[in-house]
């Protein structure tokens, strides 16, 4: 069976954090699709949340990693897309609240705010957390837009 594959991309804020994680994502068994940035040099962070979004629109990946410096730009960014549910965590717990409750298929981090060790955890459970369905389908079904109140 081939490797489920996994976006990453960041901008220079999260370019440490990228390089950290995709060795992680690759020893779990995933294929990794890096979508930038590869440098130091200042990008903007809305960029690589599109590249992103693309490419889970375009099938090329399941789920999707993103990083910036606090988390907070890229997860606004990605958020504007509807097929993406991008989940901005600093802890183990809403790495696996946002897999059970949200069904989220991005997890967004900062690499200016969280730790290495932190987010190497964060990221092993928002893989491998699944959605647990139920009452929380219904709720997740009114992010779409066809079932707003
Ligand atoms: O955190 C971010 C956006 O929410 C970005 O990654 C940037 O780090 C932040 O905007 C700071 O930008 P700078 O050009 O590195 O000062």
């Amino acid at each position: 069976m081939s490797a489920k594959t996994i976006a990453i991309a960041c901008d220079h804020g999260g370019i440490e954090m990228k390089e950290l994680l995709v060795k992680d994502l690759a020893a779990l068994g995933w294929s990794v699709l890096d979508l930038g940035t590869d440098g130091p040099d200042s990008v903007d962070y809305p960029d690589f949340a599109v590249k992103l979004a693309e490419a889970l629109k375009g099938g090329k990946a399941e789920r999707g990693v993103l990083l910036c410096g606090t988390g907070i730009g890229i997860s606004i960014a990605a958020n504007r897309f509807e097929h993406v549910r991008a989940a901005l965590v600093h802890d183990a717990f809403g790495a696996r609240m946002c897999r059970q409750h949200n069904d989220a298929n991005v997890l967004v981090m900062g690499g200016r705010t969280t730790g290495p060790e932190v987010a190497r955890d964060c990221l092993k459970i928002f893989i491998e957390t699944e959605f647990e369905g139920g009452r929380h389908a219904r709720r997740v079904s009114k992010l779409s837009g066809d079932g707003q109140a």
